[in-house]
């Protein structure tokens, strides 16, 4: 894969950002977070790394509302955010992925990915029951994004078919196409390429990278790091709730903190081995 190529700068402080920062969580008597931030500007993809247990998902749910941060902010173009129940987090344009996906059971690929849309779509359940020409025409346009998103992530085939006949790697897949369709301007994906073959990764690389081109802000956390290599324009990197090193990836991957904890620490896996090379 080669890496990343971007032709404008970017902003130094964007207004329009979604931003972590000083986070500190604590469950009990373990610190999963300790005065952590991120940045992530429209357009551009962010990677989050670190050993399993440093944070990544942790900083995940405080920024999306799944966790309240004991102290710390997040913004969203300059507004608090912080602690906003995850529905109204969504609302506020920003979509994220799930390590294990919370599809509904015999739901098939299509309608999972119809999901995406409730933030968007004109007219309501009823009136669309009820044959309403408008609900119809809304629902014929919304099913045609939906298979146009699962086109993009090489899923067409399979949009009638049940999510949970899937392997958990097409799960995910799914949940990406899911946060695609739904327009939101941040997205945040958790382990989206686990359990993809590399063809499959290649494809869904392709499109996070056509999402980003869109205008719309990712964070990536990810283990593959030739993936996060390929994708991203800077890296966080966690240890144990801290950040260790932030920076472009070829930067990252040749720190000796990095290399000691992480990159280096795993070295023996193909994929993330590569990255230490
Ligand atoms: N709900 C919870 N209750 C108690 N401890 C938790 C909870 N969630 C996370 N932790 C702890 O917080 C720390 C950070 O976990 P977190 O899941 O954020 O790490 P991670 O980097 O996402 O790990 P992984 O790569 O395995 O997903 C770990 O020590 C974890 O055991």
């Amino acid at each position: 894969m080669t890496g990343p190529a971007f032709d404008t700068p970017v902003p130094p402080a964007a207004a329009d950002a979604l931003v972590a920062s000083g986070i500190e969580v604590a469950f009990g008597g373990i610190k999963a977070l300790a005065g952590v931030g991120a940045t992530v500007v429209p357009g551009r993809i962010v990677g989050l790394i670190g050993r399993n247990g440093s944070g990544k998902s942790t900083l995940f749910n405080c920024m999306t509302g799944f966790v309240r941060p004991g102290a710390g902010r997040v913004t969203l173009g300059g507004a608090d955010i912080t602690g906003l129940p995850a529905e109204r987090v969504v609302r506020a344009g920003i979509a994220r992925t799930f390590q294990t996906p919370r599809i509904a059971e015999g739901a098939d690929v299509r309608t999972a990915v119809l999901c995406g849309f409730f933030n968007s779509a004109k007219t309501s359940f009823m009136g669309s029951v009820a044959g309403f020409g408008a609900a119809r025409r809304e629902e014929r346009r919304l099913r045609e994004e939906a298979d146009a998103v699962l086109e993009g992530l090489g899923l067409a085939d399979l949009r009638h078919t049940e999510v949970r006949r899937l392997s958990m790697g097409l799960v995910r897949m799914v949940d990406v196409a899911r946060c695609i369709a739904s327009g939101a301007r941040f997205i945040l994906l958790d382990e989206p390429a686990a359990g993809l073959t590399q063809a499959e990764q290649e494809t869904l690389s392709r499109q996070i990278r056509d999402v980003a081109a869109r205008g719309v802000g990712i964070l990536l956390v990810e283990h593959n790091f030739a993936l996060v290599r390929s994708l991203c324009e800077t890296v966080v990197v966690l240890e144990t709730g801290r950040v260790l090193c932030e920076g472009a990836p070829e930067t990252v991957a040749r720190d000796p903190r990095v290399l000691r904890s992480y990159l280096g620490a795993v070295g023996e896996s193909d994929e993330q081995g590569e990255a230490a090379a």
